[in-house]
């Protein structure tokens, strides 16, 4: 009964001290990523790390020759013993100025290492955000794994070095008291570790708590962040004043905080009373062998100064160890932060990009051949059973009412999500065999919620095609393109002039004057020849929309443009009009035909047209 009963506190502190220890596989990967980020940072810090844990033990050492020459000194009276024990002082002197020298390293090496580290996983996780399909940013666990490493991006990995290396540091000077201990008795070095194996398991326990409480809240530090964007950003601040939003808003966020502390409050006291009973018990056990150390010197079996260097290796070692565990601890964390930087690093990138660089038909144009489609998360379809043929040159206008799949249609067009089922095909070959790059290229698109960057005016435009972002000519054909040119010229430093307000300088644009810029931007890619306008005209003025279609044909010459808008005046521009219902494709054909068959459209059309009157 008492064997099992033994037996089964043995598996359960094996359990206990396995799980403890195999958290710490991300170890090798930190020491990696700091190998990788600077080797001679690395190489130096490893090194003062060395002789800043070696130095202790050796100054304690210098101090038990001290005392043991001041004693012989003063019996024998000779002047050699006196030199000598001046000589072994000169020795602590310099021991103790090697030890704050190479501290002093480690804090630069540290700091350094730290701002490059800091860098490279921001950029690693920036790199990798970029690879991912914009489907798996609609995946929360996903997000929320990202979030969580860009808010450790950093710190962690810099407490990451720093913890590491102080680890090994106190692990250094811990074993060389224990080589100085085990002269006295090995059964010091035994109650030692003996003593620390609980205060280990309790400290990584709690610290693995505190992580998987981090790990849940991601959903709301990711909503408090967004309250406090709303309250602080521009852009929203004027609504939240007129509808008087910011005390609701403020509660929210205070509730959030509330329950987020209670929860911190409870793991802080519980992991603070473990951890006093842990120390308590280390201390119990190492006064006991105080006690023994003092009744040996008494007894005169050890010397005065074997009494003192004990003693010091004793009350050093116990503050070594108490910063021991506590990095542990931390580096605990920072591990479990780490694998979850490499679980969002190591995310499956989800479709392959093909290599096709032409159609297996060229000139066949584009086809949408019984496309269906639905967002992850929603059980409804956006897009039921789409088929549509677009030949070169051809101008079609998709028209339905709000979230009848005309946007969904386009970001499968631009191949942001893929379908699934059906196929949408260019020049007869599938999107997901093109080449990424020149699909892309042959694209140029105004999209519905176009971003309004923070750059200059000439550099808004350019983004429309990478390779010539700062194409000046090319800005100033695109604007002409998009109507934006006059207005441009009226800034004074025109096409160099600051957008947005978070640069010193910068000016804001009028919605339909940062529409233009979003339509000069589609008209970039010179060799595009599809050209796709999400909704190109919401915000302009009459006059400006009567001119981009009065030039529409011209401006798009004989490329294919995908229009989408509400407006039947613009509508009707193109050669084909096709009218979604409900993710249906319900009619096809140009105004008149519409009208002429009286559906959908005409009934759409003539709403319209009495809302004019
Ligand atoms: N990212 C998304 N995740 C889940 N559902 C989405 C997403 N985007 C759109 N939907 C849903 O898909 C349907 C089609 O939306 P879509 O944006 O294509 O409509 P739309 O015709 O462009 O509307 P609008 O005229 O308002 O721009 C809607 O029911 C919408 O709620």
């Amino acid at each position: 009964m008492k064997v099992q009963r033994n037996q089964k506190i043995l598996r359960i502190l094996r359990q206990n001290l396995y799980q403890s220890l195999s958290l710490f596989q991300y170890s090798r990967r930190a020491v990696a990523l700091v190998w990788d980020t600077s080797r001679n940072l690395t190489i130096i810090l490893a090194s003062l790390t060395l002789v800043a844990g070696l130095l202790p033990a050796a100054s304690a050492y210098a101090g038990k020759l001290i005392i043991d020459g001041v004693v012989l000194a003063t019996q024998s009276g000779m002047m050699s013993d006196l030199w000598r024990t001046l000589g072994y002082l000169g020795l602590e002197a310099i021991v103790v100025e090697l030890l704050a020298i190479s501290k002093q390293g480690l804090s630069v090496c540290q700091s350094l290492l730290r701002a490059l580290l800091g860098q490279k996983v921001s950029v690693m996780i920036l790199e990798k955000a970029l690879s991912l399909e914009l489907i798996q940013f609609e995946d929360s666990e996903l997000y929320d794994k990202m979030s969580q490493a860009r808010r450790g991006a950093s710190t962690r990995p810099l407490s990451l070095v720093r913890r590491t290396f102080e680890l090994i540091q106190d692990l250094l000077s811990l074993m060389t008291y224990s080589f100085l201990l085990l002269q006295f008795s090995l059964w010091t070095v035994v109650v030692l570790l003996v003593a620390s194996i609980p205060a280990f398991v309790a400290e990584t326990r709690f610290a693995g708590e505190a992580f998987r409480l981090f790990c849940w809240r991601t959903p709301e530090s990711r909503e408090q962040g967004y309250l406090e964007s709303l309250i602080v950003r521009e852009s929203s601040l004027k609504e939240v004043k007129l509808y008087q939003l910011g005390s609701l808003l403020l509660e929210r966020h205070r509730s959030i905080f509330e329950r987020i502390y209670h929860e911190d409050r409870n793991l802080t006291l519980s992991r603070e009373f473990w951890s006093y009973l842990m120390d308590m018990l280390g201390s119990i056990a190492f006064y006991a062998i105080y006690v023994w150390i003092v009744v040996e010197a008494i007894a005169g079996r050890i010397s005065l100064g074997d009494m003192t260097m004990y003693v010091m290796v004793f009350s050093r070692g116990k503050s070594t160890f108490s910063g021991f565990l506590s990095s542990i601890g931390d580096m605990y964390e920072d591990n479990l932060y780490l694998s979850n930087l490499y679980d969002f690093l190591e995310q499956n990138t989800a479709t392959s990009s093909g290599q096709a660089v032409k159609g297996l038909i060229p000139g066949d144009g584009l086809r949408f051949e019984s496309v269906w489609f639905t967002y992850p998360g929603t059980s409804q379809p956006a897009l039921k059973n789409v088929s549509l043929h677009l030949k070169p040159g051809e101008k079609l206008a998709i028209v339905g009412e709000n979230g009848s799949g005309k946007t969904t249609l386009i970001n499968l067009l631009t191949r942001l999500y893929v379908p699934d089922k059906g196929r949408v095909l260019l020049d007869g070959l599938d999107l997901q065999e093109w080449d990424r790059e020149i699909l892309s290229q042959r694209i140029g698109v105004i999209f519905q919620n176009f971003v309004q960057y923070q750059f200059t005016v000439g550099e808004n435009i350019g983004v429309g095609d990478a390779n010539h972002l700062n194409d000046e000519p090319r800005w100033r054909k695109s604007a002409e393109k998009g109507m934006a040119l006059s207005f441009i010229e009226k800034i004074p430093e025109n096409f160099h002039a600051q957008l947005g307000r978070l640069f010193k300088r910068g000016r804001e644009l009028s919605l339909g004057q940062w529409q233009k810029i979003a339509l000069s931007r589609a008209f970039m890619r010179e060799n595009a020849d599809i050209l796709v306008l999400d909704e190109p005209t919401a915000s302009m003025d009459a006059e400006a929309e009567f001119h981009i279609f009065k030039h529409f044909h011209q401006v798009t010459e004989n490329r294919m443009a995908i229009l989408i808008s509400h407006r039947f005046s613009t509508v009707r521009i193109a050669n084909r009009i096709a009218v979604l219902e409900a993710g249906e494709l319900v009619e096809q054909g140009t105004h008149t035909q519409l009208l002429e068959i009286g559906g959908r459209y005409a009934r759409l059309f003539s709403l319209q047209a009495e809302g004019y009157n």
